[in-house]
């Protein structure tokens, strides 16, 4: 089996004008998933970079990864379990049962309401959002509000793909990486 560094996977990323509105240059990840040793590069390469992450901290370990809705739930609970975490899930409104925290944001093509099961993240946790992509920042900052008023802290916002014209760290305030940036 061949084995891909980061470089390959960068160029595995399709790009598609106008998707899914004019004037968006929509970014597919799919591409990596067709790969299987690709996919294991990016994922380990995440790993990597949590791990690093986390020496900063008193315990030197995340104990919890939240995977945005949807396509951050492509690497969420992976990432979890080689971090030996547990994965929650951010919802968009309507899909989680039980007792949940909401909030709503605006991102680069329309506006969205998030929910979180209210027992699933814990005021000690170290948390690390993942998802695939960081435009506007509005889908991250709404998850920083969820895990916030759950009483958590947020180490690392970990993201595949940054837009950076579009200054989305600007509005975190939560520590953050890209592997790939444009
Ligand atoms: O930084 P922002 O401007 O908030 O944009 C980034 C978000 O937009 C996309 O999700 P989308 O809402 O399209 O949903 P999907 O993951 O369900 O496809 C992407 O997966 C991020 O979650
Ligand atoms: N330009 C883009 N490409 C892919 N996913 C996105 N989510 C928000 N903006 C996006």
């Amino acid at each position: 089996e061949q084995e891909y560094t980061i470089e390959q996977v960068k160029a595995l990323v399709r790009d598609y004008p106008d998707f899914p509105k004019k004037g968006i240059l929509f970014r597919d990840i799919f591409p990596i998933f067709l790969n299987p040793p690709a996919l294991n590069c990016l994922l380990n390469h995440m790993v990597d970079v949590s791990v690093s992450f986390a020496q900063k901290l008193d315990n030197h370990r995340i104990n919890a990864v939240v995977g945005l809705d949807a396509r951050g739930f492509l690497f969420g609970p992976t990432l979890a379990l080689k971090l030996n975490a547990k994965f929650v899930p951010i919802r968009k409104s309507g899909k989680l049962p039980g007792s949940l925290v909401k909030t709503t944001y605006e991102k680069e093509y329309g506006s969205d309401t998030v929910e979180i099961q209210a027992d699933s993240i814990l005021p000690t946790d170290n948390v690390l959002i993942v998802d695939d992509l960081l435009a506007t920042g509005g889908t991250c900052k709404a998850a920083e509000t969820l895990i916030s008023k759950l009483g958590a802290t947020v180490v690392l916002s970990l993201f595949v793909i940054e837009l950076t014209d579009l200054k989305g760290k600007e509005l975190l305030s939560s520590p953050t990486h890209s592997i790939i940036e444009y």
